[in-house]
Order: structure tokens, then sequence, then C-alpha cells
């Protein structure tokens, strides 16, 4: 195994990879292409990581992707990428031509109720804060005490969770809730037809990035009989659907600059 847990089975998958046709290689960005911070504000990339994402997409044939929870503008903004890079925000539901469909008024009502309901949650309990996006909103508990994160996530969970027409996931010390249904594996799906890809690559390191993994064929037989090309990775531990594992964000940066050099146009 490499020093970044590249080890010899994932290296073969990469091989094969980049040895496709026309591919798509997608990243996660918290967790993946930005190391983990105490606050959304303060997690900017991994030049490494996002160097060797463009360079991907500047090899032939290759798409390059990051498919994010944030909101697309946020994630425009927070990691300066753009073109050839495609952004996806909001958990796989916003391109760049916005949501497939506008938030109706009931949906608009029910997210601001949301929003007010986690305001309401962030001004009892210390270290906690509420990001707010066009189709959900966040409460994050990173800087909370374990009690009081905890106090939080049920009270979300326990309140505006469970409402109608409310969609709820937990990440990493946070709970997010949606007014639309969301997921990146969707998302994946579109952007490997619109491309013609023959494969896909993907890198994730939280639960909504199991959506994902899930839309992968997987190479080793489960469940489509071996006939799967793509490669998809979780970064770091924890229960997933992903047939490959590196343990931390150098790992994201060791897996895009071996494909970026292994690309054709390298
Ligand atoms: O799909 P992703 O790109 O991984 O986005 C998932 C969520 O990421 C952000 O929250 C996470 O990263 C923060 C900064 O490192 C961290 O403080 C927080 O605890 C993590 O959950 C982002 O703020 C959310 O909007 C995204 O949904």
């Amino acid at each position: 195994m490499s020093a970044h847990g590249i080890g010899d089975e994932l290296r073969e998958a990469l091989d094969d990879f980049c040895r496709l046709g026309r591919v798509l290689v997608a990243s996660d960005y918290d967790g993946c292409i930005a190391p983990i911070q105490p606050r959304p504000e303060l997690a900017v990339p991994n030049p490494d990581s996002l160097a060797a994402l463009l360079a991907c997409a500047e090899r032939r044939d290759t798409l390059a992707a990051m498919i994010s929870g944030r909101a697309r503008d946020d994630l425009a903004a927070i990691s300066g990428a753009g073109d050839p890079l495609v952004l996806v925000g909001s958990h796989g539901a916003e391109f760049d031509t916005g949501f497939d469909q506008p938030l109706t008024v009931d949906q608009q009502t029910l997210l601001d109720r949301i929003i007010a309901e986690f305001r309401s949650i962030a001004e009892k309990i210390p270290g906690t804060s509420v990001e707010t996006k066009p189709a959900s909103t966040t409460l994050h508990v990173r800087n909370a005490t374990p009690e009081d994160g905890d106090v939080a996530l049920q009270l979300a969970n326990d309140g505006p969770a469970g409402w109608h027409g409310v969609h709820a996931t937990k990440g990493k010390a946070v709970i997010e809730l949606a007014v639309i249904e969301t997921s990146k594996g969707l998302a994946l799906d579109r952007l490997r037809e619109g491309y013609g890809a023959e494969a896909v690559l993907y890198l994730g390191d939280d639960v909504t990035d199991e959506k994902a993994f899930a839309h992968l064929l997987r190479r080793d037989g489960a469940p489509h009989d071996g006939r799967g090309k793509d490669v998809g990775i979780k970064v770091g531990d924890g229960k997933t659907a992903a047939e490959f594992r590196v343990p931390t964000t150098d790992g994201v940066t060791a897996v895009l600059e071996y494909v970026a050099a292994h690309r054709p146009g390298a």
C-alpha cells in the first residue's frame, strides 16, 4: 500500500478505469477535496486535490465534477473552482441551470419555518449554528459540547425533521432538512448519461455520498455480476457501499493525481 492508502486492488481498479474511453471523475467537496474544519466558511480546498481534479478535467475524454451538499454558489465561491470543472450543489439537485423545479410557495413557506425553528434551537444551545441554502438548511453542532450537540440534534429530529414534506439527512456534526428530495446518485446518472461516460469514479466521505455509491456498478460482482467498471472510494471510516477506501483526504489527492497522470493526454 502507498503512503496515502492506494492499495493494490484500488490501484488495479484505477489502472483499468484510466484505460477506458470517456469517463467521469467526480468528488464530494467537504471531507474530500476540502478537509473538515470547525466552521463551513473555513473549509477551503486542499490545493493539490483541486489541482489534480482540474488536471483530470483537462485530460482527453474526461469529465470532472464536484458534487456537494453545499449551495452551488457557496461551493463555487469557497472552492474558487469553475469551468472546466462541473459544479453540482444541494446534494445533487442544483446544476449550472439551477434546480429542475423552482420551490413551490408551500415548499418555501416550509423551508422558512424550518429555518426559524433551527434558529430558535441555535439561540438556546451554545456552539450550534444555522446554514441556509436554497432548498434546505443545516443545523451545525461541531462547536457545541457533545451533550449540547446531542440535545440540539434531538430537538431537530423530534421537531421539524418529522414535519410533512421534510427530508432529513444526518451528516458529520450536522442535521440537514430539505424541502425537496435530493440524490447525488441521480446527479451522477445525469452527468454519466449526458457525457456518455463508460465509467464513473466517485470519492465521498459522508452519509449523503452513499446515494452516489449506490448508483455505481461495482467491479466485484455484487450486485452487477462483474460488469461494473465504476470505482467508488469512501474516504475515512464508517459503513459504506463503496468498494474501495482511502483513510484521509490525502488519499483523495493521491487518487486524483494518479488518475490525472494515467488518463490519455497526460
Ligand atoms: O457534500 P459535501 O460537499 O461533503 O457537503 C456536506 C456538508 O458539508 C459542510 O459541512 C461539513 O463540513 C464543514 C466544514 O468542514 C463542517 O464544519 C461540518 O461539520 C460538516 O458537516 C457544509 O457546511 C454543509 O452545508 C454540507 O451539506
